[in-house]
């Protein structure tokens, strides 16, 4: 019965058994196609213009379509390459180097190359998806141009009727722009960002309007945004961890300007309480961007923000036994008279450690002032609506783990023991590791998320574990140092040691029983971000016999030195796997006027012996599935 209601139902969108038999006939052709492109990036830490960059050029899918296009003797690729990725200015720098006559050959001329680029990129698409992308004011001319064959001679008289009277109406410009944003739509058919979009650089809210508009992505949450996801979620931890990082990488004006949440009464508790200390100097892209009164304020605000920090960390370790973080509840092993710690059996001075507000009694609790200062950050944070927004798209996309085309993407890592065994995290009386560690995680945090009024719950402080516990698969340390960092001198504490995960992952086996209990092909990948790789001291992102394949985009500024690159992005088509790494981005401006690409440089991770279509992917299992029941209907259709 209540399958007939269904069928019945889904009769009203095919009037005839003609419609029926139209649909499986596209989705038959689509199931034969070659299987889009897939592009992973990850780790982009608020830094717009290079994300932005990599996604205008598809990390090199831009110029691979130029060349597969055009004889690089008659064809300038960088100067087209250029266009392509940032019209509108192009447009500009050569309407400043022509003659009026000069521009509208150059319209003609560009138009002419832009639509065999559209063409030879729309190829793996059915006219229908290629119709639906296109922007609906130039669709129709678009369409006509795509269809004629520009070199049948008799067409070519009708090809440039159209392109002049594109021009003559003023319209050459707007058409330019909507080719090449045409052409970056096809070049990638679907995005992955493997986690970590805030943090550390000046605008992850553009980025997340970017991905917002983007046609088709999936994001795995990263640690730096689950401490925004669970602020928003209500925990006040996270959120004085949001702030301290956002005071160290002088970025507060995310919070405050752009997401219009009030900081004054920090602004204000962090200038009664604390002085300018040197290693409290907040770490900036552009030190002249600031100016000194600027820079102060931001150093009070990191100190004010790490002392509330240990303060509310040791309130909720102390809450949460299970978690089995004893021995980092600092603000308890502090002798407070003689400016020392003691952690373990070894007593360390304490430097840079000024806390007014600690009652060396009672250590971890809060002032009335400070509560009344974090219920109203919190208020205001999640009050904030476009922050709202945002969170609500991270939840939306994101998720803990994927599992896409055979191969697992996640941020971090899967706990393990030294010998490869997976390592568990108990609550109550229940154990959970491998895939059923991250689906627990993952419920709760969609709970958590759903209930923001609740603060101190076990599931809040859950999400807090996720930023920096042991068992946390988006961390993957034994500790966070920070308490060491900014207090303790001696290098050695400062340490931060991985889990086993981080060189057991060099092993093919171990990576293949990592796919096997995600229910995955052994011959999948495992797709991580999160860890710079350190390209300049010989590290390979390929490792596992190519299981594993680690992209940390290494878009962070602060972390290229380390890294000697910008970092790796992946693609995967219907050929293979392919592995890109970038130089840094310097700006849209050198990219237009130079064009200067961040230079990628491409290598080949795997070639698959026959081209991969649309049948064998997640997509295509579902189309399976509809063409199924579409069967069904076509077979039944005068009974429904
Ligand atoms: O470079 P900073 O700002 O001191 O941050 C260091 C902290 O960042 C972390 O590496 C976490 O951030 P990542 O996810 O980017 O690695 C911590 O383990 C470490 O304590
Ligand atoms: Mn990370």
């Amino acid at each position: 019965m209540l399958e007939e209601n269904y069928y019945r139902l889904l009769k009203e969108n095919f009037n005839s058994k003609e419609s029926v038999v139209t649909e499986l006939i596209n989705l038959e052709a689509i199931l034969h196609l070659p299987k889009g492109t897939e592009h992973f990036i990850s780790d982009v830490h608020g830094e717009y213009g290079a994300f932005d960059h990599v996604l205008r050029n598809g990390s090199g899918s831009v110029k691979e379509k130029l060349t597969e296009c055009f004889n690089k003797k008659d064809i300038d690729i960088d100067d087209l390459a250029s266009l392509i990725y940032y019209p509108e200015e192009k447009i500009h720098l050569e309407k400043g180097n022509k003659t009026k006559e000069e521009i509208k050959s150059w319209y003609a001329q560009n138009i002419r190359l832009l639509i065999t680029v559209v063409n030879h990129a729309s190829r793996k698409y059915t006219r229908s998806k290629v119709h639906k992308a296109l922007p609906a004011r130039f669709s129709y001319i678009i369409e006509e141009l795509l269809t004629e064959k520009q070199q049948e001679t008799d067409k070519q008289a009708y090809i440039q009727a159209i392109i002049d009277h594109v021009i003559q109406l003023n319209q050459a410009t707007a058409l330019i722009s909507a080719l090449c944003y045409v052409i970056q739509r096809f070049v990638v058919d679907h995005l992955h960002v493997v986690g970590d979009i805030y943090d550390r650089g000046p605008a992850p809210d553009l980025i997340m309007e970017r991905l917002i508009n983007y046609h088709s992505v999936d994001i795995q949450w990263g640690n730096h945004d689950i401490i925004w996801l669970a602020s928003m979620a209500g925990s006040p931890l996270a959120l004085i961890n949001v702030l301290r990082i956002c005071a160290r990488y002088g970025n507060l004006t995310i919070i405050e300007d752009r997401y219009g949440v009030n900081l004054r009464p920090l602004v204000e508790y962090s200038q009664k309480y604390y002085s300018v200390l040197d290693k409290f100097s907040p770490k900036l892209e552009d030190e002249n961007s600031f100016t000194a009164a600027e820079k102060d304020n931001l150093n009070k605000i990191q100190q004010a923000t790490a002392i509330l920090q240990f303060k509310l960390e040791g309130q909720l370790i102390k809450r949460r036994p299970e978690f089995l973080m004893d021995e980092r509840t600092m603000l308890d092993f502090i002798d407070y008279a003689k400016k020392t710690i003691q952690l373990g059996d070894k007593v360390y001075p304490l430097v840079n450690f000024t806390a007014p507000t600690i009652d060396p009694t009672n250590p971890c609790s809060l002032t009335k002032e400070e509560q009344q200062l974090i219920k109203s950050l919190l208020h205001s944070f999640q009050s904030s609506e476009p922050l709202k927004r945002h969170m609500d798209f991270l939840m939306e996309k994101g998720s803990m783990y994927l599992c896409y085309n055979g191969n697992l993407l996640l941020h971090g890592c899967i706990p393990l023991h030294q010998n490869g065994d997976f390592k568990s995290l108990r609550i109550g009386q229940k154990h959970y590791s491998g895939q059923k560690l991250l689906d627990f995680f993952e419920e709760q945090i969609r709970y958590s998320y759903a209930h923001p009024d609740i603060s101190n719950d076990f599931l809040t402080d859950l999400l807090w574990y996720l930023w920096t516990g042991e068992c946390s698969s988006l961390f993957g340390k034994k500790v966070m140092a920070t308490f060491e960092r900014y207090y303790i001198a001696d290098k050695q504490t400062h340490h931060e040691e991985k889990n086993a995960y981080y060189f057991l992952r060099n092993q093919e086996e171990i990576c293949q029983e990592i796919l096997s209990d995600f229910g995955l092909p052994i011959t999948g990948h495992i797709i991580n971000g999160h860890t710079p790789v350190k390209a300049s001291k010989g590290e390979s992102p390929i490792k596992a016999n190519g299981r594993m394949l680690v992209i940390d985009g290494g878009f962070a500024k602060s972390y290229q030195k380390e890294t000697g690159l910008a970092g790796y992005t992946l693609l995967s088509n219907s050929y293979g796997l392919q592995l890109v790494a970038h130089q840094p981005f310097s700006s849209v401006k050198a990219s237009v006027e130079r064009q200067n690409d961040i230079l990628s440089t491409k290598r080949l991770v795997e070639r698959v012996e026959k081209r991969t279509t649309v049948s064998q992917t997640n997509v295509g299992k579902k189309l399976t599935q509809e063409k199924k029941v579409l069967e069904k209907l076509y077979k039944n259709y005068d009974f429904y």
